[in-house]
């Protein structure tokens, strides 16, 4: 019935997840309130670790892409798992280091690094560098020279794959302002002037085609594009590149109409397609790094809401406000990104009463979603919106001066908090 396994319904009619009943979680915590269920997660990351032993043998590691929430316990959690972390800011740098990560396993991504972002993570012992584009390589060059150090570096490749999702979160096409493209020569050009410089190593190439893709072909192509780039490299130059990060972006369900494809098929099918590509260009098979986002946290994460006033206009439509909206979950008011809601006081019942569903803020797009189907709605019943664990804390904004809710992890029936609720004190604690 529900979009993920970690939800029930319990005797009382009430929505649970992990064990714990949400109306109960929203009395405990208050509302607006994110919710994580510990065990999905740890499942999704062991999946990803169990299909490079399966299909890769072992030769890889997923690294969680912590902009699709990035706090301390994440980053806790993906290294008990055994991932890596991908980073794109001295924020998620900060945040794996004060959470203990050992930071030779982080790739720094980002299009426009800044040089005290790149000192920082220099001293703070990032692992690789994604280059983006040649002004970073040389600042980067630079600084490492300035720090005494030799930075590990990967280029962020355009492959040239179009990827069926919404334009916003497309990045693998031409038209990107991420990284280098293959096709006009810019990519090649980048590989040998990394050559000329001395205080960084060349050791890896990266693609990314985009987010929220359902389909393994764009995937395995883009593979393949990266691995005759490697034979090209190797033909031309003479340079062996030994790591392959082939980016995240596999899709998770928000809606019963979503279908992803189980992350392991993602492993088989591609470790096929590098093996015969190593072969064809009698280059080694390479280590292969994953970036999962939205697939570790998404589906294990819901938002609860308390349902303040109830607007029925006649014949248009019935706006059900709550205690949140757009500061907590953007991508409706930004993609027009569909969510499954739920009445979790009446979960029990069936849903029958349309509804949009408004946020708090001075905003008229300040929705979460419209037209959707929920158990009927009184003031105060608990609202939950359902895979939001992904890109919804991550992406949260003080709009309105409105504090950021508390993130929840559930676990068995126990509940704890992760992530503690900002205070009127927080909103104003850098205003002079
Ligand atoms: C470079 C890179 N890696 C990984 C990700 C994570 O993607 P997702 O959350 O779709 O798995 C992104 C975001 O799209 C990205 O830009
Ligand atoms: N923020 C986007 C995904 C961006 C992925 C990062 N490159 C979303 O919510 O779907």
């Amino acid at each position: 019935m529900f979009v993920n396994d970690c939800l029930n319904i319990n005797e009382k009619g009430h929505l649970t997840i992990g064990g714990c009943d949400t109306v109960e979680l929203a009395k405990e915590y208050g509302t607006p309130l994110y919710v994580l269920d510990e065990n999905t997660i740890r499942t999704t990351c062991r999946s990803y670790v169990e299909s490079f032993k399966k299909f890769y043998n072992g030769n890889g590691m997923p690294l969680y892409a912590s902009k699709a929430l990035s706090c301390k316990e994440l980053c806790r959690i993906a290294n008990e798992e055994h991932l890596g972390l991908d980073v794109v800011s001295g924020g998620e740098i900060y945040t794996a280091q004060q959470a203990g990560f050992p930071m030779e396993k982080t790739h720094f991504h980002g299009n426009n690094k800044t040089a005290a972002e790149i000192e920082f993570a220099l001293n703070a012992g990032v692992g690789t560098f994604v280059v983006d584009n040649l002004y970073e390589l040389e600042l980067l060059n630079e600084i490492a020279g300035k720090l005494v150090k030799k930075a590990k570096i990967s280029f962020r490749i355009k492959p040239g794959v179009d990827a069926h999702t919404h334009n916003f979160i497309r990045t693998g096409q031409i038209d990107s302002k991420f990284g280098f493209a293959l096709e006009t020569g810019e990519a090649f050009e980048a590989v040998k002037k990394a050559l000329e410089y001395e205080n960084v190593n060349l050791a890896e190439l990266h693609c990314h085609i985009g987010s929220q893709i359902f389909d393994i072909d764009p995937f395995v192509t883009a593979a393949e594009i990266m691995m005759d780039f490697i034979g090209k490299i190797k033909d031309e130059l003479g340079v062996t590149i030994s790591n392959l990060n082939l980016g995240g972006g596999f899709g998770i369900m928000y809606v019963n109409s979503d279908e992803p494809v189980p992350y392991e098929n993602y492993m088989e099918k591609v470790s096929v397609a590098v093996k015969a590509k190593a072969a064809e260009h009698n280059v080694p098979v390479p280590y292969i790094f994953i970036e999962p986002g939205r697939s570790i946290v998404g589906e294990a994460g819901i938002t609860l809401y308390t349902v303040g006033g109830i607007k029925e206009i006649p014949n248009i439509r019935t706006y059900v406000s709550v205690d949140g909206g757009m500061t907590d979950n953007i991508r409706y008011a930004l993609y027009q990104s569909d969510y499954t809601v739920v009445n979790a006081s009446h979960a029990d019942k069936e849903a029958t009463q349309t509804v949009t569903v408004a946020g708090k803020c001075c905003e008229s797009g300040d929705l979460v979603q419209e037209h959707t189907q929920v158990a009927p709605v009184t003031v105060g019943d608990t609202l939950a919106v359902l895979s939001t664990g992904a890109y919804n804390y991550s992406m949260a904004s003080n709009y309105n001066r409105i504090p950021r809710p508390a993130i929840v992890m559930v676990n068995n029936g126990k509940s704890r908090v992760i992530v503690k609720r900002e205070s009127y004190e927080d909103i104003v604690r850098n205003d002079i």
